[in-house]
């Protein structure tokens, strides 16, 4: 793998797909040395500790869970948001590790997930009888999500306030997993606010109480690992805004190669995958474990160029394809790329998205997604792996901690008229608290059945 990271005009000089059109050139040179020159938000050493997490659940012996906001906001890092998204996701590690038997990798979709791809520069819609047309939404990093003209130009400043922001997330989500509050032994008190309402929590309850015996026993004959008070977390985010990227790209002084120090893992996304485009070019050079978005389009060819261009030496743990097909797809589409990558050798780790093939809009005009349709693709996931005897390696998952109301079905069967009631995501809809527990269970059968 080279390690000779091309400058920022050579990038920019590629055309990279999906970026803001700033119209202070200056402004954002400005803000490019000021990144260029703030502390890393996260060690290199850590890094290469995912590697080899990922390694594990490419070879079946660990499960990925990677979950956060579709789009983290600014206003979004407070106590209150980072504490519920991280209660849920422990919530679903503890289902799948116990339900399912089976060592959980914890990856936050946070601390820098503020830039978003669009299907259109433009958005219309309809204000006061009159239709007016402004540029897209494309995340806090870029402009901001009010609907008027001045909010939506690009505003390089931002990307000073994206680091701000991942570095107080990071922060706060570190204090919690070392400090105790993912200590094994609360297990009871993230579930205590919904226990009584809903069938999930019951259920969860049911779990936790095991887990508490399970404990109990091994304190009464002397086994207290302190493995059992702290938890590994690690963040990620799709690496979209080269300027910002390659800001907060460093070599790493042990091995003298280039990290990206604003999160552990980054990945490609689907509209930026190009074989010959500048975020192919910029993530061939960094040491970082990284995913690629493989959507619809995706032919096993184009997997297997993808995988010797970014991973050329074969590195176990350094590549994860994330495929994100649809429910309505994965059985016909998935079976031909995990084949042929399969075939030639390629390590990989497998990794399904069940969110970004399953959008549509409702009746009512709120972007949405059927429950149904993610536990759908998830289980087409585990179905084909094990008839290819592959390894199901986990989900990235859309959700938040908060009771939201943007995905229908489910326990709760929220219906599109409910959708009104707690709309908050700015893009896409993500899976609520119940939702996310919900998923987790389903995923620990599959897992299960696996094992059986
Ligand atoms: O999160 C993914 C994409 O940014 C999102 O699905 C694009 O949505 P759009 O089609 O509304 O632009
Ligand atoms: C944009 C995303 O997905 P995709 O690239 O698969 O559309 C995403 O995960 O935020």
């Amino acid at each position: 793998m080279s390690s000779t990271l091309p400058d920022l005009e050579t990038l920019r000089a590629m055309g990279p797909a999906q970026q803001p059109t700033y119209p202070d050139r200056e402004a954002v040179d400005a803000a490019v040395t000021r990144l260029s020159s703030m502390p890393p938000l996260v060690f290199a050493g850590e890094c290469d500790d995912l590697t080899e997490k990922m390694a594990a659940v490419s070879r079946g012996e660990a499960f990925l869970l990677q979950g956060g906001d579709c789009a983290e906001t600014f206003e979004g890092v407070t106590a209150d948001n980072v504490r519920n998204k991280l209660r849920t996701l422990l919530q679903m590690a503890v289902v799948l590790t116990y339900g399912g038997s089976m060592p959980v990798v914890k990856l936050g979709r946070m601390a820098g997930q503020y830039a978003k791809p669009r299907s259109s520069d433009l958005e219309t819609r309809v204000v006061d009888g009159e239709s007016i047309t402004l540029p897209a939404y494309r995340g806090d990093a870029v402009n901001g999500f009010e609907f008027t003209a001045a909010s939506r130009i690009p505003d390089p400043h931002r990307l000073l306030d994206v680091y701000n922001a991942s570095a107080a997330t990071l922060n706060l989500v570190r204090a919690f997993v070392t400090g105790g509050y993912a200590d094994l032994r609360q297990v009871h008190t993230w579930n205590t606010d919904f226990v009584r309402g809903s069938v999930v929590g019951q259920r969860y309850e049911q779990l936790a109480s095991e887990i508490d015996k399970a404990m109990s026993f091994m304190t009464a004959i002397g086994i207290s690992p302190e493995e059992l008070r702290r938890v590994d977390f690690h963040s990620s985010h799709e690496a979209l805004l080269l300027e910002y990227e390659h800001a907060m790209t460093r070599i790493d002084s042990r091995t003298e190669r280039p990290y990206n120090v604003s999160g552990h893992f980054v990945w490609i996304g689907e509209r930026t995958r190009q074989l010959d485009g500048a975020h192919v070019e910029y993530f061939r050079h960094i040491r970082n474990p990284i995913g690629c978005k493989l959507g619809p389009s995706a032919t096993a060819d184009d997997a297997l160029a993808l995988a010797a261009r970014l991973n050329p030496d074969n590195e176990p743990g350094r590549l994860t394809f994330i495929t994100r097909f649809g429910a309505g797809k994965i059985r016909d589409g998935l079976p031909g790329l995990v084949e042929k990558v399969t075939a030639e050798g390629v390590s990989v780790a497998w990794v399904c998205d069940p969110m970004h093939g399953n959008t549509f809009e409702a009746s009512n005009g709120f972007k949405t997604r059927r429950f149904e349709d993610v536990v759908g693709e998830v289980q087409g996931f585990f179905d084909v792996h094990r008839s290819l005897g592959t390894v199901p390696g986990g989900i990235l998952v859309e959700m938040t901690g908060d009771d939201v109301t943007e995905v229908i079905g489910g326990g709760e069967e929220l219906t599109e008229a409910g959708l009104a009631h707690r709309y908050e995501s700015v893009v896409d809809p993500r899976l609520n608290r119940v939702q996310s527990l919900e998923l987790a269970f389903h995923v620990a059968e599959m897992l299960r059945a696996g094992a059986r």
